[in-house]
């Protein structure tokens, strides 16, 4: 089958990259990605790509190549399932706030919305691709709803998950370490993955697209996922037992890292983890193994994540513990909002937990993140309802310039490790502060020796 036309459902974090790549790649295929929000759509559109909603280093270049040859934003919804041979869902899947499962399951409204449009709109075959992360037996779901449709009209779902990391979002379509389809062991569903094998194959190397059944796919992403959060939890773990025995957890991330079966990556240990994902996915699968009574699966799964929710009240407490036990109406500046460098993505950063604890303390936060404005970081604030708008926007505060931020601060947490950081003024921060001036560097990014020979005291997350 000749693909000619994909349409994209959900213009976000990763429709938006994900489609610009495949545009650039395939420039034979028009590639039109859809968003009920029209402001972002608008912003994707933006004659200055400096405005594009995302920030992903090398995005911009990539959409400015290819938006308006055959890469296409638009609030045509209807108009753009109609056209496509390939539809991918790529909507948000967020936890679910409501209802059975509320604060476990993933909420699967949005992925049903676009079926059931997909459902109405087809007039002939489609490929429907699910981008977004799901439970493992969504396509059931969703090939119910479309074979129910009664028009005649032939569906094949294929799974595809999405495993690029924001900040590197660019680097990772272009290369990715792999390409995951799944899809039915039909006729039909092989020449489906055929399909979608013969896009990706115009830039990602055979050996590298990899097919399965759509359930392993499915589950594949949620593992993915909970194996990269184990990590992070683990060398958390190790980074506070580090700290009451003398040992550094850099230095023994380093030497496990060396192990060919361990592996270097993803042994950081941090304030927590963030990002929309980590949480929510191993949320969901907590979840899932539930509701097939497995509950020491459950079990295991959630302990990364209570483990995570442990080393981001470490390290408030933490602060309130060193600052001879009180922080209130004492100056905290935050260096970095954003849930990971090089992004302008918060959700579920640790940084609003640390701020919500250090509020609840009365603290007078000021943050100075590169690439996140005051507004979102009070509607982080907000979202948790810890108190009301106008009490968080009287706690926080946020800086254009990090020097300003920092001045006449108590103490400085970094919070997001962004390579600005390391290139500061550090003698004409510590000039500016309180004395003694604190630094809690929940990114381990600054370099110790040469911050204590200013006069800082100076504290990593695990030594
Ligand atoms: N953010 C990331 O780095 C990654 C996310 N994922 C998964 O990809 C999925 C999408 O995530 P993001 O792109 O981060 O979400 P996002 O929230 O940035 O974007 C989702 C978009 O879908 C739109 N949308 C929702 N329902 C719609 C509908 N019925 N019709 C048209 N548009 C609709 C929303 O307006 C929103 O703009 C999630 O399942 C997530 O777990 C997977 C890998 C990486
Ligand atoms: O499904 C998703 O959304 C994506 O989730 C993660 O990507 P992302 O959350 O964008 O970024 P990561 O690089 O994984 O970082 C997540 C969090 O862990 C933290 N982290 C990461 C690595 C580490 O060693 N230590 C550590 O604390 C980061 O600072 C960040 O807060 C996965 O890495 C992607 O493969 C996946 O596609």
């Amino acid at each position: 089958m000749k693909i000619t036309k994909i349409c994209c459902i959900g213009a976000g974090y990763v429709g938006g990259p994900t489609m610009a790549v495949i545009a650039q790649k395939c420039p034979q295929i028009q590639v039109t990605v859809v968003d009920l929000n029209a402001e972002r759509i608008a912003a994707w559109n933006d004659e200055d790509v400096n405005n594009i909603p995302i920030y992903e280093p090398g995005l911009g270049a990539i959409v400015a190549e290819a938006r308006g040859r055959n890469l296409f934003f638009s609030t045509d919804v209807d108009k753009a399932i109609a056209e496509a041979q390939i539809i991918f869902i790529s909507v948000n899947t967020p936890t679910k706030t409501y209802g059975k499962g509320k604060g476990m399951a993933a909420d699967l409204k949005y992925i049903e919305l676009c079926a059931r449009q997909i459902a109405r709109v087809a007039k002939d075959n489609k490929i429907v691709v699910e981008k977004s992360t799901l439970p493992v037996r969504t396509a059931e779901a969703i090939k119910s709803i479309l074979d129910n449709t009664g028009n005649g009209v032939q569906f094949q779902i294929l799974s595809n998950p999405e495993f690029l990391a924001e900040g590197t979002a660019v680097q990772d379509l272009l290369n990715p370490d792999r390409i995951l389809i799944g899809g039915d062991a039909t006729e039909e569903g092989r020449k489906a993955i055929q399909a979608l094998v013969d896009v990706y194959a115009n830039w990602v190397p055979a050996d590298k697209i990899i097919t399965t059944n759509v359930w392993s796919s499915e589950l594949s992403k949620l593992t993915a996922n909970a194996f990269l959060a184990q990590r992070i939890s683990s060398i958390n773990a190790m980074s506070e037992l580090c700290e009451k025995t003398g040992a550094d957890v850099n230095e023994v991330a380093k030497a496990i890292g060396m192990d060919s079966r361990i592996g270097s990556k993803f042994l950081k240990a941090s304030v927590g983890f963030g990002g929309s994902c980590f949480q929510k996915d191993i949320l969901n699968l907590v979840y899932i193994a539930k509701s097939y009574g497995l509950n020491e699966v459950a079990d295991y799964w959630e302990q990364v994540i209570i483990m995570n929710d442990h080393q981001k009240r470490r390290f408030s407490n933490n602060i309130v513990q060193t600052l001879y036990n009180t922080v209130s109406e004492k100056k905290i500046a935050f260096l970095g909002w954003a849930f990971k460098k090089d992004t302008n993505d918060t959700r579920e950063s640790a940084a609003i937990y640390v701020a919500d604890d250090l509020i609840n303390e009365h603290a007078k936060i000021a943050v100075y993140d590169p690439k996140v404005s005051n507004k979102k970081i009070l509607d982080d604030l907000n979202y948790l309802e810890t108190r009301t708008a106008a009490s968080n926007a009287s706690s926080i505060n946020s800086f254009a310039d990090p020097y300003e931020a920092c001045q006449n601060a108590h103490a400085i947490a970094v919070l997001t490790e962004w390579d600005e950081f390391i290139t500061y003024d550090w003698q004409k921060i510590y000039d500016s502060m309180q004395k003694p001036a604190f630094i809690f560097d929940g990114r381990n990014l600054l370099n110790a020796a040469d911050l204590e020979a200013i006069g800082f005291v100076y504290q990593a997350v695990g030594s």
